[in-house]
């Protein structure tokens, strides 16, 4: 039996030097069997944007790692990315979708979220880069953000391509910067640097560079070495849960208003356009 670990969601290759597995695409996923920690890096060329094939591989290694018993996770983009932590849910999804594949698609990120949100073990999420849209979603859904900055940006923009983020979004962020704040942020689409995140309270630290932004993880893992896993557990349980429950409470209607909302005329020319507006 593994003893208790924290998760630290994280993107880098060198840091683990006992491993207990490795997937090999798309999600590499290895635990630390002296420390218990597991750190789990997106490695999805060009930006890590987030397929359905994605979403069911970190809802699947959360589910895992869940039942390892694991002490603590970190959530990273792998290192070769360079500037991207995570480009968001992958636009193609939504663009003229196969309806079977789209509803899968919403239901795989309503359990993923809630996965990844009640996770029973500590989690960060360490910011190697841009982190927008779903990748901003999944950043805040750790315990604690390390951004390596300056230049790196997150948001959520989605009412920049012309979608309405759900109440959940939108709740995620008010936990922590506050609802007025994230009234502004969502609304407007806005994105923030490293600098600006870290003044309103999106991410916790900052750091120049990559190790050190894991370095940082680490320590906050480690805080937990003290505090018995059950009254971790129960407390983020009561803090997170009133959010939780709302979408496990609605999760039918949920998911069928976003179905057609996405497919509407509107929504699918803003989608184009904005799809248009990356390509090179
Ligand atoms: C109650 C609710 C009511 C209604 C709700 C209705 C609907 C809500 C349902 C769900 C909500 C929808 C939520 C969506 C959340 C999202 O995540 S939307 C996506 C947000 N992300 C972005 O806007 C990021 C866009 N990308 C970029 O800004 C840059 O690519 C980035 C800074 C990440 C990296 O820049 P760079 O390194 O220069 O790379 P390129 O821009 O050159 O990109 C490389 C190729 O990758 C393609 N690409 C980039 N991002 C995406 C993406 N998110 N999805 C799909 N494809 C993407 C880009 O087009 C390039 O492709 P190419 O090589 O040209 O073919």
């Amino acid at each position: 039996m593994l003893k208790r670990y924290n998760i630290i969601l994280y993107s880098t290759n060198k840091i683990v030097n006992s491993c207990r597995y490795v997937s090999q695409s798309m999600l590499k996923s290895t635990v630390n069997e002296k420390t218990g920690i597991a750190t789990v890096i997106i490695n999805k060329p060009p930006v890590n944007c987030i397929s359905l094939e994605l979403l069911n591989k970190i809802n699947t290694e959360i589910n895992k790692l869940q039942k390892d018993n694991i002490r603590g996770m970190i959530l990273t983009s792998v290192r070769s990315l360079q500037k991207v932590f995570c480009g968001g849910l992958d636009i193609k999804e939504f663009y003229n979708p196969n309806p079977d594949r789209l509803a899968k698609y919403l239901t795989n990120l309503q359990d993923t979220w809630l996965s990844l949100y009640m996770t029973s073990f500590p989690t960060v999420s360490v910011i190697n880069g841009h982190s927008l849209g779903g990748g901003c979603l999944i950043a805040m859904c750790c315990d604690y953000r390390v951004m390596v900055g300056p230049d790196y940006t997150i948001g959520l923009n989605e009412t920049k391509l012309g979608v309405v983020p759900p109440k959940w979004f939108q709740d995620t962020m008010a936990a922590i910067i506050g609802h007025r704040k994230a009234e502004v942020s969502v609304i407007a689409g806005k994105t923030y640097t490293t600098d600006e995140a870290l003044q309103i309270g999106l991410v916790d630290e900052s750091s120049p560079d990559i190790d050190n932004a894991y370095k940082k993880g680490i320590q906050f893992l480690n805080s937990f070495e003290k505090i018995s896993p059950w009254a971790f557990k129960m407390t983020k349980n009561i803090s997170r849960q009133p959010i939780s429950q709302w979408l496990i409470d609605n999760k039918q209607k949920d998911l069928e208003f976003v179905f057609n909302y996405m497919q509407t005329p509107s929504v699918q020319k803003h989608l184009g356009l904005y799809l248009q507006s990356l390509k090179k």
